[in-house]
């Protein structure tokens, strides 16, 4: 059975400044130092206007947590006001980039082209492509959230090659549960996280899609982590407010002590 290690993100969307940032990122490397989180992988998607002072304080104190961007142009370089490009990320040592998140696709009508052009870019520059999909609640509730979900993968994935796919990490958002306190049922999610890898499956390989890792996202908290944790096809946890609190975040990383 492949074992995929837990990937515990947090998005601080557009919150903290890079000063708040450092002392958060440290609060987080304090408190999870005095306790082996070595099973888990723990990341934090700031503002790109913080990554420089994160990626200094990680680097300088040899942190285990990871960062990544929360957007990525699909664009190389040139004549592209206000977007960042995977050679600036990759230069700040980013690990992950967040693709396609709905707030991308709602507020700049991010299509599953455009994704797709971004989650290339990624790799183009090594990073790692967290792609995130997820049904609006119109979507929902006409019983259409699974198959919405899949053609958002299918789109995101289009033409990219095995040895990279391996590595995507599929995000699973449902939007009416994003920033809302509405959880989606840890079973309802999944069934949506069990499609996913069958859709990747179908795409590439049933090995491939064993190793990619999926998480949830929406309204995860400390009360909620360990039933979501428990479905075996959520492999993480992509966390937007409750990240903002470290003593919190810490305590979803550590989802299995809850
Ligand atoms: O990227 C994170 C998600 O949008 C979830 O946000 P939330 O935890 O505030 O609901």
């Amino acid at each position: 059975m492949t074992t995929r290690t837990p990937l515990m993100a947090g998005n601080w969307k557009m919150n903290l400044n890079h000063l708040e940032a450092i002392a958060h990122v440290q609060k987080l490397a304090f408190a999870l130092a005095d306790k082996d989180y070595e099973a888990v992988e723990v990341a934090v998607l700031p503002p790109f206007t913080d990554l420089r002072s994160v990626q200094t304080l990680v680097d300088g104190d040899k942190l285990k947590i990871k960062y990544g961007a929360q957007d990525i142009s699909a664009q190389d370089s040139g004549a592209y006001t206000g977007e960042i490009s995977g050679a600036m990320l990759a230069k700040l040592k980013c690990t992950f980039v967040a693709v396609g998140h709905s707030e991308r696709r709602q507020y700049h009508n991010e299509t599953d082209e455009l994704v797709n052009a971004k989650v290339k870019a990624a790799y183009k520059h090594g990073l790692t492509p967290i792609l995130c999909v997820g049904e609006e609640l119109d979507v929902r509730e006409a019983g259409n959230h699974v198959s919405h979900t899949l053609a958002q993968v299918e789109g995101g994935l289009k033409d990219l090659p095995a040895e990279q796919a391996e590595s995507v990490v599929i995000a699973y958002e449902p939007v009416w549960a994003i920033g809302t306190g509405k959880v989606c049922g840890a079973e309802d999610a999944q069934e949506v996280c069990a499609g996913i890898r069958a859709k990747i499956a179908e795409l590439y390989t049933q090995e491939l899609a064993d190793g990619v890792r999926i998480q949830y996202g929406g309204s995860v908290k400390s009360g909620n982590v360990a039933e979501i944790m428990a479905q075996p096809d959520i492999d993480g946890a992509l966390v937007g407010g409750a990240s903002l609190d470290a003593d919190e975040f810490v305590k979803i990383v550590r989802f299995r002590d809850q």
